[in-house]
């Protein structure tokens, strides 16, 4: 069990934590991420354009977030691990969503998924909640939508808009999320669900008021050069230092440089010389 449970997630929006979320996809980040002390890891389905190098999140299944977040599970000691919920995964029938969600939770070990829209998909978060799958929301800009929208906008800046995205936080919370992603919606729109909720709001690219905060990984550390959202701070530049050391072993491996004595092992001269 994660020592960050569903239930610190209230407790932080009750005592003014911040919650802190970030990405991985892998064993050795999830542990790095874990033992500097984030609350959350997020299995994101952002793994497709990450990871996958695809155009958009659409191509990404229930088994290669599940083949992640198996990986994620073993490297995060302490974080709640959150599985997302892929494309199709959860829109054919309560039955599929059940299955595909459960099995997120029996052969990844995560401790709970995350699904994208409002009033469309509460039937499907009921019975997720009915299940004991605990489940996170998502709203604003809903990258599994990204034919719908015409691209990766910010959401919620006309009065009817907004006004939905209200009302579908409101909807989530009533059947039972305990946490709803913010993606891409203006900062006082975010402020006004944040104030509108008891469950915590988890922003990215939603402004300072959220109860949280959540970035992909690779986008902070600057690890991802395909596209730099306006919300992401880079804090730091392991991309750079990444080429910088690459380009250094091609280097040395040529001057002979690397690999030094240090490097290697040694034999017995007298065996080497019945070889020869
Ligand atoms: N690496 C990565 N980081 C992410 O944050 C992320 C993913 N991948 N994949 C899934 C979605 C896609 N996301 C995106 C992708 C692009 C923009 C973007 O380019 N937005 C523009 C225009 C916003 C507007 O003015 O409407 C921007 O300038 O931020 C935003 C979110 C967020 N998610
Ligand atoms: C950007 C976050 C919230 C996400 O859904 C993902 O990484 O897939
Ligand atoms: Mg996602």
């Amino acid at each position: 069990m994660s020592k960050f449970t569903t239930a610190s997630f209230i407790k932080s929006k009750q005592e003014g934590h911040i919650i802190s979320m970030l990405t991985a996809y892998d064993y050795s980040t999830a542990k790095l991420l874990d033992e500097a002390g984030v609350d959350s890891i997020l299995v994101g389905d952002s793994l497709g354009m990450v990871v996958l190098g695809y155009e958009n999140t659409l191509q990404v299944t229930v088994d290669d977030i599940i083949h992640h977040a198996k990986a994620v599970s073993r490297g995060a000691k302490k974080a709640l691990v959150i599985a997302d919920m892929p494309f199709l995964s959860y829109h054919i029938s309560i039955e599929d969503t059940i299955k595909n969600a459960g099995r997120m939770i029996q052969e990844a070990n995560a401790h709970a998924v995350k699904l994208e829209g409002g009033k469309e998909v509460i039937d499907k978060v009921t019975a997720l909640v009915k299940a004991q799958i605990p489940v996170v929301g998502h709203l604003g800009l809903t990258p599994q939508s990204v034919n719908m929208m015409g691209g990766f906008k910010v959401q919620g800046k006309e009065e009817g808009q907004a006004r939905e995205i209200i009302e579908d936080a409101k909807l989530l919370q009533e059947a039972g999320a305990f946490a709803i992603v913010l993606e891409c919606v203006p900062e006082e729109l975010a402020k006004i669900i944040t104030e509108n909720l008891e469950i915590p709001t988890i922003g990215i690219g939603a402004g300072k008021y959220c109860d949280g905060q959540v970035l992909v990984t690779q986008d902070m550390l600057g690890m991802f050069s395909d596209f730099t959202p306006k919300f992401v701070k880079k804090y730091c530049d392991i991309g750079g230092n990444i080429k910088e050391a690459v380009a250094l072993f091609c280097e040395e491996i040529q001057k002979g440089s690397f690999p030094e004595k240090k490097h290697t092992f040694s034999i017995d001269a007298e065996i080497i010389k019945k070889l020869y």
